[in-house]
């Protein structure tokens, strides 16, 4: 890893999906601002962060990264931040009761706020104004003013990111993240949602292990807080530049915007800028690898972003869709994996699955959702490689955005709340309900773990006493 590069240097290389400012010296200005504002996330949790994703690679422990495809700065309020964590927080606790290791929980939180999009405008009525691109970039409202590409929204994005770490981190230590209210979320599901019950069993397993641990006197701290940690798309190179710092530790630069950094897949070009920002963090770093990606790219990112095969430093966080993750994804794996690199594997089942209704609303189904992560266990199966965790959108409001899942949403139905800023997210049911069929693989026996915990042998036998019949 050599130093950050200047801002110029970085902007100098290929850059996709990036905004186009009017005015040079807001944006310097508002760069500054950033620059002399306190970091975010702290390096220590960064380091944690990649501890626990070297586990994952180890087979260790398992993945959950969500939340919404793209924040608002309308939505940082403590429901909507709270019903996010509620909902991440359930799914986690039924994968770790089945999946026997833990769940590393990382947020599309905190951060989240560019997009890239297809098209750079949109036309309505024969009107032509640029595109959205994210709560960071411009407004949603279609107007000129609104669609502006605005740099003081840079500032906007840090203080919502702020005001998002902050409740987050007094949720996730302050009694919300308790084992047994966490757990009656999910009866509540279990019991009292359509076909909810047919994961009645799995939610009354879980049940029982709490009362046998209550019973046993287990009271520890680590049953009603967890740790947490925040990630986004690093797609503003201006942004995630000035949240750099280097740490009074070690001396090396952290991009204290987020503890998790992905490169998306749009963006994630060899000789491009966001691959240079990445390479000289110090943060774990995501890759989306989309149906286009071949097994020489993802070695070729891998030896640029981690030349030191550093453990848990890189994670492909694999797209390709549902009809072909069978065909796409053996390749890609396998090509990695025999240049002796264990990265971390994580399927997102969301980017690759979107499609047009006739009505004209972008959705998901759920059935291709959980089809891409049954294809994704099922290659990781057969190539005896640790498939680690998943990558969804979701919220924890009773959204119509994805058709399917146990409330059967038809397209139809999708008119009656569909709340995206960008693409359709799985609501608290759908996910839910996901987390439930993620921990019946995890469960089946078709998932090997290799972080087995050794059974203890059991104490010797004093020399003379009686011994069992
Ligand atoms: O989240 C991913 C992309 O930003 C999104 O799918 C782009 O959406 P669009 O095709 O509507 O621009
Ligand atoms: C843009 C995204 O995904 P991808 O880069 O995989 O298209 C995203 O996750 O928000």
């Amino acid at each position: 890893m050599s130093s950050l590069p200047s801002l110029s240097a970085l902007k100098s290389l290929p850059a996709k999906h990036q905004p186009d400012y009017a005015d040079a010296d807001e944006v310097a200005a508002v760069l500054d601002k950033l620059r002399a504002l306190p970091p975010l996330v702290f390096a220590g949790e960064v380091d944690s962060l990649r501890d626990n994703l070297a586990s994952v690679a180890r087979g260790e422990a398992f993945v959950l990264q969500g939340g919404d495809c793209a924040e608002t700065f309308e939505g940082v309020t403590a429901d909507n931040v709270s019903r996010k964590l509620r909902v991440l927080l359930s799914m986690a606790s039924v994968m770790t009761y089945a999946a026997q290791v833990p769940v590393v929980k990382i947020g599309r939180i905190a951060g989240q706020y560019a997009k890239p999009r297809s098209k750079p405008t949109e036309v309505r009525d024969g009107v032509e104004l640029p595109s959205y691109l994210g709560d960071a970039i411009n407004g949603i409202d279609f107007t000129p003013e609104a669609r502006r590409h605005d740099p003081a929204r840079l500032l906007e994005i840090y203080h919502s990111s702020a005001a998002t770490l902050n409740l987050v981190r007094a949720f996730v230590t302050g009694g919300f993240a308790d084992l047994r209210s966490v757990h009656s979320w999910n009866a509540n599901f279990a019991r009292h949602t359509n076909a909810g019950e047919k994961y009645l069993q799995l939610a009354e397993g879980i049940e029982s292990a709490l009362a046998f641990m209550e019973a046993c006197g287990v009271d520890d701290a680590s049953l009603r807080t967890v740790d947490f940690f925040a990630s986004h798309e690093g797609l503003l190179l201006e942004y995630e530049h000035a949240l750099t710092r280097i740490d009074s530790r070690s001396d090396l630069p952290y991009d204290t915007s987020g503890h998790m950094i992905w490169i998306g897949e749009r963006t994630r070009q060899l000789d491009g800028a966001h691959v240079e920002l990445m390479r000289n963090i110090r943060n774990p770093i995501g890759i989306k690898l989309g149906p286009t990606a071949s097994a020489a790219d993802a070695v070729a990112i891998a030896d640029r972003l981690d030349p030191e095969r550093e453990p848990g430093r890189i994670t492909f966080i694999t797209r390709v869709g549902a009809s072909q993750v069978r065909e796409l994804l053996p390749a890609i794996i396998e090509g990695v994996e025999k240049t002796g690199r264990k990265p971390t594997w994580i399927c997102d089942p969301m980017h690759g699955n979107t499609f047009a209704t006739s009505n004209g609303y972008k959705t998901r189904s759920f059935t291709d959702v959980v089809e891409e992560v049954n294809g994704f266990f099922d290659v990781h199966h057969q190539l005896g490689t640790w498939p680690g965790g998943v990558h969804v959108e979701l919220t924890g409001e009773d959204v119509t955005e994805c058709v399917g899942g146990v409330d059967e949403i038809d397209e139809v139905d999708l008119s009656q709340r569909y709340e995206t800023a960008c693409d359709p997210r799985l609501n608290r049911n759908q996910s839910l309900e996901l987390a439930f069929l993620i921990a019946q693989r995890l469960s089946d026996g078709r998932i090997e773990r290799s972080g087995k915990l050794p059974v203890p042998a059991p104490p010797p036998v004093a020399v003379g006493a009686n011994l069992p019949d």
